[in-house]
């Protein structure tokens, strides 16, 4: 069944770290970033099995600012490894442009900070703008915004990255492409003797005492962080593949099944992990109260909460806060991330989302909960 993960796996995020982006530090590797950006086109043509949505976070700027600036030696100065990540993910980004588009496939530059994905109404604004690009089947390309933070940079590596956007768009799998062949028992670098892991469970302790630092001196983070990150990804329920950048087809192989480097399986479902993650991290800030019709299509159609089917807003809630949807005897129906604040909420009471433009001077979301974000109560339906 482990193989089923990645064969049945729809939405994918793809991580590469540094090293390979940037042939170790020598400059962009246009013949890799190539191949990826082919093995992409070829999965979400559906060339190894359905269609899939990819989503690509790519390291690589600091290191190839450097060689555009010159410079041989990564510099200690944080704002230099700033200046060099601005000077590099110029090159990051035309790359991948062309390679994605001499495939047919449109492009779009994301640059995320850790800090974005954790306040509530970035997160829903990324999650809303990164949905949209997969729907216009373009590929989000993403990377951190070291420009604006320097702790990532110092300490920071992709793989967390990664993580983190498979839980923002609760994706079934992240691979994530290093310059090994995945998870050893010991650092390869420097133990001849140490094992492939071919499979384990996210999350699994045992693995963070296998797991070295960096070996190329271009990536940051080493194998602990890309097993964190499979622990972190195993929180929304996606499972997590370690593989070799460089083997051929990796990326349409691994979707096909194919055992290769180290899957790290996640042990909840999708489903189960989102209510867990609504109970453990939000706290309720408001509610909204529905008539019978809107109560009924949550219950038992499982479809997202309309404003039109609202009666009342309780609260005082922003954007991204958790809201409880309760019928006119005030039962808890469902908890869910509201995508307007209490104030705008009260505007949109009973409302078409035709009228949602001319009431609030601008048009977003037609959905006051949309059902993905949106976990029934107990008792309430599925
Ligand atoms: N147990 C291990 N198995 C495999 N690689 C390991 C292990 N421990 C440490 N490493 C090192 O981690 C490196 C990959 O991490 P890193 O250099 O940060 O790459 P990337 O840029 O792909 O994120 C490998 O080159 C290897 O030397
Ligand atoms: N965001 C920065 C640093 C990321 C980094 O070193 O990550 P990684 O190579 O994945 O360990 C960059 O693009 O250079």
């Amino acid at each position: 069944m482990p193989a089923d993960v990645l064969r049945n796996a729809r939405r994918i995020v793809v991580k590469v770290g540094s090293s390979l982006v940037t042939n170790e530090g020598r400059g962009l590797d246009e013949t890799a970033i190539a191949q990826w950006c082919y093995q992409l086109a070829a999965l979400v043509r559906g060339d190894a099995g359905a269609p899939r949505e990819v989503v690509m976070v790519s390291s690589g700027a600091v290191a190839e600012g450097m060689k555009r600036l010159g410079w041989n030696t990564r510099p200690q100065e944080i704002h230099a490894l700033q200046a060099a990540a601005a000077v590099g993910q110029m090159g990051l980004a035309q790359m991948y442009e062309t390679k994605l588009r001499e495939q047919g496939l449109g492009s779009a530059q994301v640059l995320l900070t850790h800090a974005d994905l954790a306040d509530r109404e970035r997160y829903l604004n990324a999650r809303s703008t990164l949905l949209t690009l997969l729907r216009l089947g373009v590929v989000p390309v993403i990377n951190e915004n070291d420009t604006v933070v320097n702790d990532e940079i110092k300490f920071g590596d992709n793989d967390t990255l990664g993580a983190l956007v498979a839980n923002l768009l609760e994706a079934d799998a992240l691979i994530i492409l290093t310059d090994q062949k995945g998870l050893y028992t010991a650092d390869p670098r420097r133990d001849p003797c140490a094992q492939l892991v071919h499979e384990a469970r996210a999350g699994d302790w045992t693995l963070e005492a296998m797991a070295g630092g960096a070996g190329s001196g271009i990536g940051k983070g080493g194998m602990i962080t890309k097993i964190l990150a499979a622990k972190r990804a195993a929180g929304s329920g996606a499972s997590t593949a370690i593989a070799w950048g460089r083997e051929p087809d990796v990326l349409l192989r691994l979707a096909r099944g194919q055992a290769l480097g180290t899957l790290l399986v996640a042990q909840t479902q999708k489903k189960q992990a989102r209510k867990q993650w609504m109970a453990d991290h939000l706290q309720l800030r408001g509610s909204v109260i529905v008539d019978a019709g809107a109560a009924a299509k949550l219950r038992d159609e499982g479809k997202s909460l309309l404003p039109i089917g609202m009666t009342a807003v309780e609260g005082d809630f922003s954007r991204g806060d958790v809201i409880a949807v309760r019928d006119a005897s005030g039962a808890e129906i469902a908890r869910g991330l509201a995508n307007y604040a209490a104030a705008e909420a009260r505007m949109l009471c009973r409302k078409p989302s035709s009228a949602f433009e001319k009431l609030l001077g601008y048009a977003a979301e037609p959905e006051m909960v949309h059902r993905d974000n949106l976990v029934l109560a107990a008792g309430s339906g599925s």
